[in-house]
């Protein structure tokens, strides 16, 4: 029946409007729906009233304003019409909302799709004004003003960054799309149906809602496609939200709902602020909230500051200390972290974020207090945050996402993999393989990366391809990957017609169908090498086990860290293994016991090598002195009477004459370090009378004349009695001057991190963590190891940058071939350099020249000009005699200077004109820490440049992109 006439609940009489439903602001509890009152006109039958009585104007239903649903290609074209997605209304079951979204109008929205209780649908085209009110019921109550974004692809709920789904662009160009007919552009909020904040990216300032069912996922689906198909909207049950907030407790900045200060396509996206989080706003039912909260999209932080800014106070920069939330990744300072995070029930995550997964990438971190933490809190309550941070439900790896051979995981394999004695470091969601058999695990399609415990019984049969190898050869059933193949080369394992092998754990290995066993790849020391080089895995027990060249390359830095490799090469004796050598003592990486037994003894041996050179031109000069004596007897006696005498300046007595003979001839037969140590404690009392003996004392003084010694000998016959003692203990100096200590495998490889920078008082410690964020590895091979035309590069594929050492003093040395044939020093290290450079392994790699022995250039400039190489014809600087003479007090060496300046500029055309790439150079000398140090961070700087430069292009694309999403 249509009624003539309606009084309206006096209550109710001013603001209803347009309302369809009214809520008589009653007493606090009752439920929403029930709280609606509708007063009926009926027939008046009474006397005559001698007054006007308010008149009911019949209402024509034609004339009730309507939302009309839009094709979305007419949508795109009139951009100016403001969208409304379809709005489900929230019954909340026994709860009032605690508060009202403050709204400007009250009929501002529209839905096509009204599926609560007290809005019925008005048929498949048609949407009903609804007053947003509604949507405070359905808030989902943890807002508290941190910045999250949902995900494009399950973006269902919008948490804290209020930001629109990305999905929405994709559905308004699928769907029919609504117009609110009486849309208000006032909002000072915009708020979702799970009552939270809004923002329409691709449609900027539209206002728009999207229908987040908040119940359940089967819920969630069922009014996510009512949404996609708004004309069903009568099967949508009401949803019922768990959690209640007040949308007080956000508000979008009135610009960006000012259409006409805002233009509605504009690219600059809405800025949307938050006061802070009302303890009264969050409402937490924690029942529901796990099971709900579980299966939703995890929340990703949009940063809303500058970079850097903490994410709350949008103050402080990069360098301020930050403790980040594990699951959406927004970062607070200090002094926002706690009212961020709450009482962090289940460890760092803002409270927005409670009940979420976490990032995987973060799962490394489970349990890992920060610093900033520890300041903030007793270390009880740290203790308690970091346990609930392992061991709460949210944050527990869920087993079916995770799959092995092929198979996904139950709970209870799940427990039986994580609790074995060595389980998968850093076990992501993920599709892995595992060979049972050696305990080799990796991810499917990739080498192996660990060795965990065998014999587990974890997942199905491994598959052939499961590492994705294409060599042919088998191990235990799979195919090995060519970086494997390699190993095993290098580990001399018969490879030869393509065997198929098994491999135990224990390291043995025989060929398929054989009983014998054919050998044991982990008793080669090298091989811990190699696969530290080649980034395979060694068994866990054996890490520390006599890795003579490993140099800490095994130390166990922490494994989430990223590792950043430096490849350090050059020609013989550019000063490779001393700039390695010199970066170990720098970054304290310490060397074994047995290492430091091997410098020992190797620096034992050197001596008496030095000690047999200096014996060989004491021998050398006594003939000398003897021929000049019989040629002077010749003239001053002819005759047979003339008596000589055999004693000379450089004689030594018979018994160090037989010491020497001895000396020389175990060097000529090769076998010097064969005799040592033993012949530390024999020998030792002649090198203390050789070094108190006049001749060798007078051939010492006479060393320049002795070019087989090297110049470092002279560092080390000084103190050759204390050197030749068995109690003799290698300083760090006497380490870094040693010759040999990194050449016996022509590899060496070690790990390290920057140390921080020292503490200032304004800039704290997030570049200090930026320091020790990073692993490094340098590994320095010697050319002859490369193979024929560098073959072995290959195994450096990896690598971040390359250092390639020069010796700045090689310009005017020369080595002989075994042709005779001279060659310039500097062009054969010219040629390697070409070779490497235009090498296919290192197309587009990075590569600094370090320019070494600086130390050396200027006194040898004096003495040998530059010009002397060829390649150095044209160096002619003008250097002024007074700049020169002033330089040369401040020791400023110009002319070595200008001579590095003009080597380098060689260097960066020839790179240039090879790889069409920039050459970075350093100026090192590798005797010196600092210069050492200064090269290494150069080489890091310039990665990060490197790095932030791609961030950079990535940041300026995904703006682009969002961008032009919203065009
Ligand atoms: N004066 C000076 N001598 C250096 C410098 N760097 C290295 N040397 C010396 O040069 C010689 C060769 O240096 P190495 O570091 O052994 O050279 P390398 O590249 O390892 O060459 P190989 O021994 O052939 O592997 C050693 O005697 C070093 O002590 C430097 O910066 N200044
Ligand atoms: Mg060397």
């Amino acid at each position: 029946m249509e009624p003539r006439s309606s009084f309206p609940h006096p209550s109710s009489r001013p603001s209803l409007g347009k309302r369809h439903q009214v809520n008589n602001g009653g007493d606090g509890d009752d439920d929403d729906a029930h709280n609606v009152e509708y007063s009926f006109a009926i027939e008046y039958s009474g006397p005559p009233v001698g007054y006007d009585i308010p008149r009911a104007v019949p209402i024509a239903v034609d004339e009730i304003p309507v939302a009309a649903p839009v094709a979305s290609s007419s949508l795109l074209k009139d951009s100016s019409l403001p969208v409304i997605q379809p709005i489900k209304k929230s019954t909340p079951v026994g709860r009032k909302p605690s508060r009202e979204p403050k709204l400007s109008s009250e009929s501002s929205i529209s839905s096509s799709s009204l599926t609560g209780s007290g809005a019925s649908s008005t048929g498949p085209n048609m949407s009903r004004v609804v007053p947003t009110q509604v949507d405070s019921n359905g808030a989902s109550g943890r807002l508290t003003g941190n910045y999250c974004k949902v995900k494009s692809s399950e973006g269902r709920r919008s948490s804290g960054r209020l930001k629109s789904l990305d999905s929405q662009c994709n559905s308004c160009e699928s769907l029919d799309c609504v117009i609110g007919v009486e849309s208000t552009p006032k909002l000072s909020g915009l708020i979702g149906a799970s009552g939270k904040l809004e923002r329409p990216d691709c449609h900027d300032n539209m206002h728009l809602s999207v229908e987040l069912p908040d119940d359940n996922r089967g819920e969630a689906d069922v009014g996510f496609q009512d949404y996609m198909n708004p004309g069903n909207s009568e099967s949508t049950g009401s949803g019922s939200s768990s959690h209640a907030v007040s949308s007080e407790a956000f508000s979008s900045k009135e610009e960006d709902l000012n259409e006409e200060e805002t233009p509605c396509h504009a690219k600059r996206p809405s800025v949307v602020t938050f006061r802070d989080p009302d303890p009264s706003d969050v409402v937490l039912e924690e029942s529901e909230y796990s099971e709900v909260e579980s299966n939703q999209a995890r929340p990703q932080a949009e940063r809303p500051g500058k970079k850097g800014s903490c994410y709350r106070c949008l103050k402080g920069n990069r360098f301020i200390e930050k403790e980040v939330c594990i699951v959406c990744g927004a970062k607070y300072c200090f002094n926002c972290l706690l009212r961020a995070m709450g009482s962090m029930p289940e460890g760092r995550k803002c409270v927005t974020c409670i009940g979420f997964s976490i990032d995987d990438a973060k799962r490394g971190t489970l349990g890992k207090a920060s610093r900033m933490l520890r300041r903030l809190l007793t270390e009880m309550e740290v203790k308690h945050i970091m346990g609930s941070e392992i061991s709460c439900p949210a944050n527990q790896l869920p087993p079916e996402r995770v799959s092995v051979n092929g198979e996904a995981l139950s709970g209870e394999k799940l427990h039986i993999l994580q609790s074995c004695p060595n389980p998968p470091k850093k076990l992501n969601p993920g599709h892995y393989w595992y060979d049972r058999v050696s305990g080799f695990w990796g991810k499917v399609g990739q080498k192996p990366c660990q060795i965990i415990s065998p014999q587990l019984n974890v997942g199905g049969q491994i598959d052939r391809k499961a590492s994705n190898g294409n060599t042919d050869i088998l191990i235990n059933n799979r195919e090995i990957t060519k970086k494997e193949l390699l190993m095993l080369k290098l580990a001399r394992v018969p490879c030869e017609g393509k065997p198929h092998f098994w491999l135990s754990a224990d390291g043995s290995y025989q060929e398929e169908g054989m009983k014998q066993i054919k050998g044991h790849i982990w008793s080669n020391s090298t091989i811990k090498l190699v696969c530290a080089l080649l980034s395979l895995p060694t068994p866990p027990d054996s890490v520390d086990s006599g890795g003579d060249e490993l140099n800490g390359a095994n130390r166990s830095y922490p494994e989430h860290k990223a590792l950043c490799k430096f490849l350090l090469l050059g020609d013989t004796k550019s000063g490779t293994s001393t700039i390695y050598k010199q970066a170990k003592l720098l970054f304290n990486v310490p060397f074994s016991e047995d290492e430091r037994q091997n410098i020992k003894v190797m620096i034992q041996s050197n001596l008496y090598r030095y000690i047999g050179i200096v014996l060989e031109g004491r021998e050398q000069f006594e003939e000398e002195c003897m021929i000049e004596r019989r040629k002077k007897l010749v003239i001053d006696q002819p005759g047979p009477s003339g008596q000589m005498d055999e004693k000379t300046l450089y004689s030594i007595s018979p018994q160090l004459k037989a010491f020497s003979d001895w000396l020389l001839k175990v060097m000529a037969s090769g076998n010097l370090e064969v005799i040592f140590p033993a012949a530390t404690r024999e020998y030792a009392p002649f090198v203390e009378e050789l070094s108190k003996d006049a001749a060798f004392q007078a051939t010492y003084l006479r060393r320049n004349e002795l070019d087989m010694l090297p110049s470092v000998a002279t560092y080390f016959l000084e103190r050759a009695v204390e050197i030749s003692r068995t109690t003799y203990e290698p300083s760090d100096l006497d380490i870094l001057y040693a010759e040999g200590i990194t050449s016996s495998h022509g590899l060496s490889c070690m790990e390290f991190l920057f140390p921080k920078p020292p503490h200032q008082s304004s800039i704290e410690s997030e570049y200090q963590n930026y320091d020790s964020s990073l692993r490094h590895q340098l590994i320095r091979v010697h050319p002859r190891n490369l193979g024929e035309n560098c073959k072995w590069l290959e195994m450096f594929e990896d690598v971040d940058i390359v250092l390639f050492c020069v010796s700045l003093t090689d310009y005017d040395e020369f080595f002989e071939d075994k042709n005779g044939v001279l060659t310039n020093k500097m062009l054969a290290s010219r040629q390697l350099f070409e070779k490497i450079i235009t090498h296919p392994t290192f197309k587009d790699k990075t590569f600094l020249l370090l320019l070494n022995k600086f130390d050396m250039l200027e006194e040898k400039l004096e003495q040998s000009p530059l010009t002397k190489c060829e390649w150095f014809r044209d160096f002619n600087p003008v250097i002024s005699h007074n700049y020169h003479n002033g330089s040369r007090r401040n020791n400023n060496a110009p002319r070595a200077q200008y001579a590095f300046h003009y080597i380098a500029l060689q260097f960066k055309r020839l790179f240039n004109s090879l790889t069409d790439h920039k050459l970075f150079v350093s100026l090192v000398t590798g005797l010196e820490q600092e210069t050492v140090d200064e090269a290494l961070r150069y080489a890091r700087e310039i990665l990060n440049w490197d790095e932030e430069q791609c961030n950079y292009t990535n940041n300026e694309s995904s703006y682009d992109f969002e961008a032009s999403s919203s065009s």
